[in-house]
């Protein structure tokens, strides 16, 4: 027989391995309804035992009570912004000048999708979720942990080993799609507020002051970069990083890719403006950064965006208004 306690960790187990492969490897492993079972029998579990209740047990996820205001959070490392580039003529200036300056044979750029929604940072102590703050205006954001903690696709304990005492993850949170439209019909039918777009459904749910209101407009999330580091070492790519970020536990989108020089990068703006009505959140670009960083310390920044990274834009798409 089992103890309570042996008995909740082997269920927490169950339930973060199944938000894993949920979210992250996009292979659900068991049907919702056996995953809600074992959620009720954790639950029931920490309500008869409440010294076994973790902040990062699973059943934290409904969110706790509502805070009176949002603390602020001064970021470890800024959160930076991107350039944007229009045009293919401003793609071809953007390689020349890293070309100019680094004189390699080759450039390799790590390729993603511009996720619409809100830049996030995320920190782990010690391999757990402690810290979760918006961008704010770079320097210092508002304290969402609480609501962070009700979004599945955000781990609240990292996977795998190797991680740094000390991480911090930067990444989008989103509205899906569905979820998006799922919601504006039901508003519609109940004669509650319509979103305007996915994105204002995210920042509207995740400043919800009540995170039980977040946990009810599921939002999701994609990791893209890393923050500040202690104690540990990382990949010397920014693309090997997202491979570990994913090994982690953290969502990175399977859109992205590793290309070569500016005939890569067009072709990938291409490829996924093709895609783009038929991915299942809205972008507004692509970002495209080089993708080693001995090469993004040589080329630095201006004022606060990177002049080894940048954002290609799609040209705005006329919302469809509900
Ligand atoms: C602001 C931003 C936004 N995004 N979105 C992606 N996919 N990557 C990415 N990188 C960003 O900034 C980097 C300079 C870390």
């Amino acid at each position: 027989a089992t103890t309570p306690a042996e008995r909740a960790i082997e269920l927490r187990r169950q339930l973060e391995d199944a938000n894993y492969r949920y979210h992250v490897l996009d292979e659900p492993s068991i049907p919702d309804a056996e995953y809600d079972r074992l959620l009720r029998e954790l639950d029931e579990l920490e309500a008869a035992n409440p010294d076994l209740v973790t902040a990062d047990s699973p059943t934290q996820r409904v969110g706790n009570a509502p805070s009176s205001k949002f603390a602020e959070v001064r970021h470890a490392l800024p959160m930076l912004s991107l350039g944007n580039a229009f045009t293919d003529e401003e793609v071809q200036d953007f390689v020349r000048r890293i070309d100019e300056r680094l004189e390699r044979p080759h450039l390799y750029f790590s390729v993603e999708p511009k996720l619409d929604g809100l830049a996030i940072s995320l920190r782990y102590e010690d391999g757990r979720f402690v810290q979760g703050a918006t961008r704010g205006d770079g320097a210092t954001g508002e304290d969402v942990t609480a609501n962070l903690r009700t979004i599945k696709a955000i781990p609240l304990t990292l996977r795998g080993s190797g991680w740094p005492r000390v991480l911090e993850v930067r990444g989008e949170v989103y509205m899906p799609l569905a979820t998006f439209h799922a919601y504006n019909e039901r508003a519609l039918k109940e004669g509650g507020k319509v979103l305007a777009n996915p994105r204002n459904g995210a920042a509207g749910s995740l400043r919800q002051l009540d995170p039980r209101m977040t946990a009810q407009r599921p939002l999701s999330f994609y990791a893209y970069a890393v923050g500040a580091v202690e104690g540990g070492e990382l990949p010397a790519s920014h693309s090997q990083t997202l491979a570990r970020l994913r090994e982690w536990g953290f969502p990175v989108s399977a859109e992205n890719d590793v290309v070569d020089g500016v005939d890569g990068l067009l072709a990938y703006y291409r490829r996924i403006g093709e895609k783009r009505d038929v991915l299942p959140f809205d972008i507004d670009g692509v970002v495209y950064k080089l993708d080693d960083y001995e090469g993004q310390r040589e080329m630095g920044f201006v004022s606060r965006a990177p002049r080894w990274a940048i954002a290609h834009k799609f040209p705005a798409q006329e919302q469809m208004t509900v």
